[in-house]
């Protein structure tokens, strides 16, 4: 008779494939992109020419080491933290990505769904598949959004944007600094995106000023991007027209977060756009420390690129950042199963940062420090991150 249990338990464990258990980020990866049609993996799993930043940002993070401390009582470990007044769950949120209609047909409202049932707040891209108006109701009041802009070449459009996410009750505008110009990626040109684009996707928020008649994402850009962007000409003038917080997305050094703090702006995310705009920068882990030093404080260092686990997160937060921002990894919930896929992502890496936290031995995110950091010197040596010479 326990022959016969343990049998049918073995049959029952055998239906299941090892691909069928999504247990980690890089699961969900593997299963959302079997999903997708191949326009979508290559626009959404993709980085610009040789793609050396795209593959740098991720891998990045093994070489910052864990120094746990045990005994430590933690029981009541609480990875919550406060972003602009309000409590969220874990230091992490999501970043704007274009068109997520390409994932799911009811795109980012099925993604404010997802980051609501988690509780995370979300930025959302000028490129989104859904006007602001339509995405918002979705989760309206149950977490903050971001909006995602650019310096328009038209500077009426860009009043209007920042007018319309200042109505609609955007928390900050993320000024996406890193693409005066848009990237090469070679495969949007292999794939003729920029037809599939004008065609069945649409840019809602910007629509009236797409032309048919272009053939390149590039060359689409330059319609909605300023190659003149400027931080004298371009921040005081979006300081006069709103109150909404300013973030610049895409600083990578400490002389960037220095202007940044010299102009005035709320806080900077510390990005590489996810290795789609200039290939060869560091990964955003690695220029995370300048920025840090640089600001000494003075303004709230966000980060995204390459995040994929809960111990990634505690890294960027021992280095110094206030929160984490993941962008594909909710494209890939998304691909998998709409919005709750995405909370099943978001989920995942909140149960992998607070078990994290627990082994490392904190209670609290203010607890993580630099401390918690070693790297193998160049003789292959343990140093802490604190005494390190790098
Ligand atoms: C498919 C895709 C589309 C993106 N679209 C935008 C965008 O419209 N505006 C923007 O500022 N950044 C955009 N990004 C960059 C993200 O905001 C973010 O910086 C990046 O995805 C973070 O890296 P990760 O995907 O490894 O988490 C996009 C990224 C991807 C993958
Ligand atoms: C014509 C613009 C194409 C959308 C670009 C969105 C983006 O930033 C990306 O990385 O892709």
């Amino acid at each position: 008779m326990a022959n016969e249990a343990v049998k049918v338990a073995e049959a029952e464990l055998t239906q299941k494939k090892d691909e069928d258990y999504i247990l980690s980020v890089d699961d969900l990866e593997k299963a959302a992109s079997k999903k997708m049609s191949k326009l979508t993996r290559e626009y959404y799993n993709s980085g610009a020419t040789y793609q050396q930043t795209y593959f740098a940002n991720p891998r990045a993070f093994e070489k910052y080491l864990l120094r746990p401390r045990v005994l430590s009582n933690v029981a009541a470990c609480d990875p919550s933290t406060v972003i602009f007044g309000r409590r969220i769950p874990f230091p992490l949120c999501v970043s704007p990505t274009a068109l997520h209609g390409m994932a799911h047909p009811d795109g980012e409202k099925a993604t404010a769904r997802g980051c609501a049932a988690a509780n995370v707040n979300m930025g959302i891209s000028t490129y989104s598949s859904f006007v602001w108006e339509e995405i918002i109701p979705h989760a309206k009041g149950k977490i903050d959004f971001f909006a995602q802009m650019y310096i328009y070449p038209d500077k009426t459009v860009t009043k209007n944007m920042v007018l319309k996410a200042e109505k609609l009750g955007f928390k900050a505008i993320l000024l996406t600094a890193d693409a005066p110009i848009l990237g090469t990626r070679w495969n949007e040109t292999r794939n003729q995106m920029a037809a599939h684009i004008t065609k069945q996707n649409p840019f809602p928020n910007i629509t009236d000023a797409v032309s048919n008649s272009l053939t390149n994402l590039e060359d689409m850009a330059t319609l909605f991007q300023d190659a003149s962007q400027s931080w004298e000409r371009d921040i005081p003038y979006l300081r006069s027209i709103t109150k909404m917080k300013i973030f610049v997305k895409g600083v990578l050094t400490a002389e960037d977060t220095l202007k940044a703090i010299e102009c005035g702006v709320d806080g900077i995310v510390v990005s590489n756009h996810g290795g789609r705009q200039l290939d060869g920068v560091p990964a955003t882990i690695d220029a995370l420390p300048e920025c840090v030093e640089a600001a000494k404080g003075r303004i709230p260092i966000f980060i995204d690129g390459g995040f994929r686990r809960g111990s990634d997160i505690f890294k960027a937060i021992a280095l110094g950042a206030d929160c984490v921002f993941v962008g594909r990894p909710a494209l890939w919930g998304l691909a998998y199963n709409g919005a709750a896929g995405v909370e099943m992502m978001l989920r995942m890496l909140h149960d992998e940062f607070k078990k994290t936290m627990q082994l490392m031995g904190c209670n609290s995110v203010k607890e993580i420090s630099r401390k918690h950091l070693a790297v193998l010197n160049s003789r292959g040596f343990m140093e802490r991150l604190e005494t390190a010479k790098l």
